[in-house]
């Protein structure tokens, strides 16, 4: 029986098959267990405001009514969805998300621009819309079938929070996965390296699940105009978040753009 590999490394052969965004290295972020790019002038700050300008105008924002311990909450953020595929339906927390399959002209435009620049394509763009610094997105991981996930930032600065937590099963599939009592103690760790407003500052980039996981925190403001890739492993072992920062009275919008599994396709 040959070794076992690991998540990783399988993960990145099936990263090959699909196609990963070529970004230069130099934006790399160069984290553990994770494919994250970060380009702070992906568009010029001027044609940014204007874009926000217009995107803020759709008529298809909403939203969401989400289910939370059996309650119906409405999301402080407003969405807005758009599919190239016809038939694609999505559900989030458990409720079929308005979708639409018309772009809007800029909106087909930009998505052909982060296509063009990246060199994949995408079938699904969700909008946030955060009005002020109170609006944020809590701690979570993407779908594990949004190979690759590019987020356009309009408007305001945001801070971005990236925090390393793999998912129980990533490290259990792990060669050397560290024992479960040591897992538990690293992922509460105090000793969490931040690096705050740097996003390139840094531990060293193992590439794989061969190093026990290191306790690690990046935190950086994500610029008006910016772009940040994730893909890859990303999602199994890292978490992101955009936190509550109520002195921050402008408004930002964040195009997500994502390649979803069709095999989801719920028609
Ligand atoms: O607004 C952002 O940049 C992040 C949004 C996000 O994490 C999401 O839509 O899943
Ligand atoms: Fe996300």
């Amino acid at each position: 029986m040959g070794k076992k590999r690991s998540i990783a490394q399988e993960e990145c052969d099936g990263a090959l098959q699909v196609a990963v965004a070529k970004l230069p290295p130099s934006a790399s972020l160069n984290m553990q267990n994770a494919d994250v790019y970060y380009v702070e002038d992906f568009i010029e700050k001027a044609v940014a405001d204007d874009w926000y300008k217009e995107l803020l105008d759709l008529d298809t924002w909403y939203q969401p009514t989400l289910k939370l311990y059996g309650k119906s909450v409405i999301q402080s953020r407003k969405i807005a969805a758009y599919s190239t595929d016809p038939n694609f339906k999505l559900k989030y927390s458990g409720q079929l998300v308005d979708m639409h399959y018309e772009y809007p002209p800029l909106l087909r435009d930009i998505q052909g621009m982060v296509e063009k620049r990246l060199g994949v394509t995408f079938n699904h763009v969700m909008l946030n819309l955060y009005e002020d610094g109170s609006v944020y997105i809590g701690n979570h991981r993407d779908n594990m079938e949004n190979r690759v996930i590019a987020s356009l930032s309009l408007g305001t600065p945001r801070t971005f929070v990236m925090t390393y937590d793999p998912l129980q099963s990533a490290l259990d599939s792990s060669e050397s996965a560290p024992p479960k009592k040591r897992r538990r103690k690293q992922s509460n760790a105090k000793s969490t390296a931040v690096a705050d407003q740097n996003p390139k500052s840094a531990t060293p980039n193992n590439g794989e699940t061969s190093e026990p996981a290191k306790p690690e925190k990046r935190v950086w403001t994500l610029a008006n105009g910016s772009l940040v890739v994730m893909q890859g492993v990303t999602q199994r072992f890292w978490k992101h978040s955009i936190p509550k920062e109520t002195k921050i009275k402008g408004g930002r919008i964040s195009l997500t753009f994502r390649q979803l599994d069709t095999d989801n396709v719920d028609s």
